[in-house]
């Protein structure tokens, strides 16, 4: 088991300086808009992730036009008690330290503290096109597998060249076969692997959403969810020969990995189009603690689980069966906001566990 037992936050967002204690397992924290909430939960989720949540740039995070920032928490993993110090310095760059030894490299941080986080805006991972799907699944991937980013990386700079010189072969007419031959072998060795990793992984997680979404909505819905990539029909080899001509006269590399994606269908119709606003939300919480409950797995202990406004939405019964279950039948830490500070502490003493409410 993961905690986090208290944060200090100095010149981060709209916090000048300000301590956290947190000596609950639930912590409910509420506030008016633009109080803190979200910055805090980011707080935590720089100390676990080494960056914001929300892709902001580091410099955005300072308070006001003040220069760097620190953020200071204390985990317990396994009972043993460790130090986090994530520094943004005012030469804007960035430290991260744990028990007073800096990192040399932060990725080997990543996945030593995980966490999950869900935010409003997330919902677009439903409403939008397949890249946010494609990066959910690598987000959970990368976490879990160095490898698997490694592939990632290469597989995005090679398919940047290749679209490159599918453009200067349009300006001038000429194709340089051999480095074409030279691109698409290695195109294809990194695209299998990650084909690979995304196949195994899907066939797990695809159940863990549907039985994630059959719990929040009581089985009210029938979905279907099925992992879609060119590679499950052909060989990637013929693919990219096949479709030469097509690249050639687009510029761009038309098919491969990078146009995978997530189908859901709700009652054998696009679940997109067909869904409402709380079964959107609905999915957007099978979806999240479907990863929680994946990485738990591999990890062998919870990741904390960071939730921000999450109370709009979804019906009393879905909002109960989804409480019950990451406070309830889970153990992990868990932080959770909004703006009623009655709706936290009414929905915690509905669910009869010990909790911590913080006012901001
Ligand atoms: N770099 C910064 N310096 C100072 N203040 C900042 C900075 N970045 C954001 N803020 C302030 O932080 C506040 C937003 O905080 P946050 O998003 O955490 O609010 P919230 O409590 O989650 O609000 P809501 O309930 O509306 O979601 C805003 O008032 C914003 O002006």
């Amino acid at each position: 088991m993961i905690s986090l037992q208290n944060i200090t936050v100095t010149q981060f967002r709209n916090y000048l300086y300000n301590s956290f204690t947190f000596n609950e397992r639930i912590i409910g924290i509420y506030g008016n808009n633009g109080t803190g909430k979200t910055n805090l939960l980011d707080a935590i989720h720089y100390l676990c992730f080494t960056k914001s949540y929300f892709s902001k740039p580091d410099t955005q995070s300072t308070f006001q036009q003040l220069k760097g920032f620190r953020i200071e928490g204390s985990f317990t993993k396994h009972e043993e008690s460790r130090n986090v110090i994530c520094i943004l310095r005012e030469n804007n760059r960035k430290e991260l330290q744990i028990n007073d030894e800096v990192y040399k490299k932060f990725s080997s941080h990543i996945g030593q503290y995980p966490v999950v986080f869900v935010a409003p805006d997330d919902i677009q991972l439903i409403t939008e096109g397949s890249e946010a799907r494609r990066n959910f699944i690598d987000t959970i991937l990368s976490q879990l597998f160095p490898d698997y980013l490694q592939y990632l990386i290469a597989y995005r700079k090679i398919l940047d060249q290749r679209n490159s010189l599918l453009k200067t072969a349009a300006e001038r007419n000429y194709l340089d076969e051999t480095l074409m031959s030279i691109l698409d072998d290695q195109l294809i060795a990194s695209g299998n692997e990650i084909f690979d990793y995304r196949k195994t992984f899907m066939a797990s997680f695809i159940p863990l959403i549907i039985k994630e979404y059959q719990h929040i909505t009581n089985d009210d819905d029938a979905i279907s969810i099925e992992y879609i990539s060119p590679l499950q029909q052909k060989a990637f080899t013929e693919i990219l020969s096949e479709n030469k001509q097509k690249d050639l006269y687009l510029q761009r590399t038309s098919s491969g990995i990078h146009k995978d994606d997530i189908e859901i269908q709700m009652h054998q119709l696009p679940f997109k189009t067909m869904a409402s606003q709380g079964q959107r939300k609905s999915l957007l919480f099978a979806l999240k603690l479907a990863e929680y409950s994946y990485l738990k797995s591999k990890k062998g202990f919870a990741p904390l689980l960071l939730l921000d406004d999450v109370f709009e939405k979804l019906d009393a019964q879905r909002m109960f069966n989804l409480m019950h279950r990451v406070c309830v039948t889970e153990n992990g830490q868990v932080f959770i906001t909004d703006t009623h500070q009655e709706r936290l502490s009414g929905t915690f003493k509905s669910l009869n566990i010990p909790y911590q409410l913080i006012g901001l």
